[in-house]
This record gives C-alpha cells, structure tokens and sequence, in this order.
C-alpha cells in the first residue's frame, strides 16, 4: 500500500474566495495547498469589469499570508450587457475568462444571463481575444426538475453555443451528471469540464442521511449513484479535458443552516486529501496528478508549476467548525476522520 504521494503542486480551476473578511479566514487554505487558482466573479455586485477584477485581485493578494506563493486568475461575470469592448480591456488586465451564470441558477446569479443571444458580439470578442467562457451549465426554468437541469442544459446551451463558436474555450464547470461526462468526453479538443471532490465522493443519499445535511448542499445537486461513478470514470480516464475545480464555495454555517439555506459546499481546508480519497477507491491514484496538476493548465494555456507537493497516509480529524469572520464555518466532513493528508 502507498504512502506517500509527491505530485506536481495542483491548481485549483473553479474557487470561492468571497471578499472582506470572508476572504481573509478562506484564503490560507487554498493558498496552503495550490499555487493558483480560477476566482469566480459572483460577489455581491458581481464582478462585471476589468477595473473590478483588478481591484479584487488586489484585496486577494492584500489578504495572502506573508511567504505565501500564491496567483489568483481572475474572471469576469458575463451579463446580457457585458460590452465587447470590455474584453479587450479584461484580457490587457490578466483576465483570464468570463464565467456564464444563467440568471437565477445559483448562488448570486440574479444579474446572470438571461438569453445567451444577447451576448454574441462578446462572445465573438472572447474568441477572438483568446478568454475562456466557464459556465455553470444548468438550465433554470422552474418546470425543469431540479436533477435534470444539466442535461437539458447541454441540448438547450451547450449544442448551440459549441456549433456558433467552434474556436471559443468552454469549461462545462462542476460536472454532476453521465450525460455531460459523455458530451465532455465526445465534444473535441476545445470543450472540458472541472469535477468537484464532493460530486466524485458523494451521491444525493449524502443530503439526506439521517434527516437533512444542509452542509451536503450545492448546485448542480448531488445526483443518483450512477452519476457519481460516471463522473468518477471521467476524472480517472486519463482524459485531458476533465481536471480539478474544487467549487469550495464558502457560507457562514448559520447560513447553511437556516429554514432556507444557501447552494456550496466548503471543501479547500482539506480539498487535495478528498480528491486523493476519491482516486484511491477507485484504484487510480496514478491519475491523480494528471487531473490535478497538469490537464487544467494545459487547457487554460498556461505553464505548469514546477515545484511539488506530498500527501502522507495519515489519519486526522478535520476541525468541526472553523473561523469565518465574525461567524463560523463547516467545512465538508466536518469533525470526521481523513486518510491522507498534505504535508
Ligand atoms: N456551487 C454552489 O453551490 N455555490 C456557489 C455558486 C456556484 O458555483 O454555482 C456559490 O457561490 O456559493
Ligand atoms: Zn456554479
Ligand atoms: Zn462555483
């Protein structure tokens, strides 16, 4: 049995940092544990101009423990008035892409797009300037059951925005379902998908063991078992278009557990052991570094790091609530034992 595992440090290709003080209790953990990551841009208002990420990236490096070596890659949120002129501006401020949320899909989506037509002249701009568009790839209309958002997502969204920009990046962001492992999997070298450690870990029994577990929530929703060990199948398949985003998506635990509770679950303090969980039950780990180290920068067209990480065999016990402002915090698996762990 192996225990121990040194791979190339791993970035993170989908992250919450929040802002504030939210900010500065959940950034050490990312920072601890990857050398870069993708800032997702749904703060309140969102992040929506190049002078906005710049200032963001700002407060993110004001935050940074001192020594910490750490580079966010910062995004701009699409909405139906993101002006085409705006991305030549985000790509001179080391803007990396814009990340689509369909108006109302998820956590501070409501400025979202609400018809992707309205957004061609900046989506011909992104293809033509080189940024990736992310996407949070679940339809939104109430009559949709909630567990095939995703699906009917890829007919609706994916098919026509793939067939109107064939050049265009696209990242099919937090994969939870076969269909889009297999749409990933089919859709040629321009087309990949990030998959989460909960949606490899965790079917949609996780949210309702023993009574509801608000901490289990996040959208797209855990799915059935079938689902789960598609999504496995794709992130251990060697496949260079299925890496790691984490998803961590912090919320003060007396949000969480309310009468009604916010989408995200809180998974960077311990983000690396999970995944390393993952691949071991599925006989993989030899997969781990390509989906965790290597496949996302070679996507995003960027160098991959040098410098290396390892993970011991080792049992711990994750906190059961952590510091987050002047609230609290739970992270996945809170108060539980993990079996690896990063040095
Ligand atoms: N994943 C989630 O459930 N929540 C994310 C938003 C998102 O990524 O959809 C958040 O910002 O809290
Ligand atoms: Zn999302
Ligand atoms: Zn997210």
């Amino acid at each position: 049995m192996l225990d121990a595992l040194t791979l190339t440090r791993p970035d993170d290709w989908h992250l919450h940092l929040r802002d504030g003080a939210a900010l500065a209790a959940v950034l050490p953990a990312t920072a601890r544990q990857f050398a870069r990551a993708i800032v997702m841009p749904n703060l309140r208002p969102p992040v929506t101009t190049a002078a906005a990420a710049v200032a963001y990236r700002e407060r993110i490096m004001a935050a940074l423990p001192t020594g910490a070596s750490f580079t966010p890659l910062m995004t701009l949120y699409l909405t139906d008035n993101t002006p085409p002129e705006e991305i030549a501006r985000a790509k001179a401020a080391g803007v990396v892409a814009l990340k689509l949320y369909p108006a109302g899909a998820t956590t501070n989506s409501d400025a979202g797009v609400t018809d992707l037509r309205k957004c061609h002249a900046t989506l011909e701009a992104m293809q033509r300037e080189g940024l990736l568009l992310l996407v949070h790839g679940e339809v939104t209309d109430a009559e949709i059951d909630i567990f095939d958002r995703e699906a009917v997502f890829i007919d609706r969204v994916m098919q026509p925005l793939r067939r109107d920009f064939p050049e265009l990046k696209v990242v099919f962001e937090h994969i939870t379902t076969t269909e889009a492992a297999q749409y990933v999997a089919e859709a040629g070298p321009r087309t990949a998908a990030t998959l989460t450690a909960h949606h490899l870990l965790y079917n949609r029994n996780a949210l309702f063991t023993g009574g509801l577990r608000p901490h289990y929530y996040c959208l797209p929703v855990l799915k059935k078992e079938k689902h789960r060990q598609a999504l496995v199948k794709a992130a251990t398949s060697g496949s260079p278009r299925f890496f790691l985003g984490t998803d961590s998506a912090p919320h003060a635990a007396v949000m969480k557990e309310q009468s009604v509770c916010g989408a995200g679950c809180y998974t960077a303090p311990a983000a690396l052991e999970l995944y390393a969980e993952a691949f071991e039950a599925a006989g993989a780990l030899d997969k781990l570094e390509g989906f965790a180290s290597h496949f996302g920068a070679d996507f995003y067209g960027l160098p991959r790091n040098t410098d290396r990480v390892t993970l011991k065999r080792e049992a711990w016990a994750l906190p059961e609530t952590l510091p987050f402002g002047d609230a609290t915090i739970k992270p996945l698996r809170a108060g539980e034992t993990l079996n690896w762990k990063l040095q």
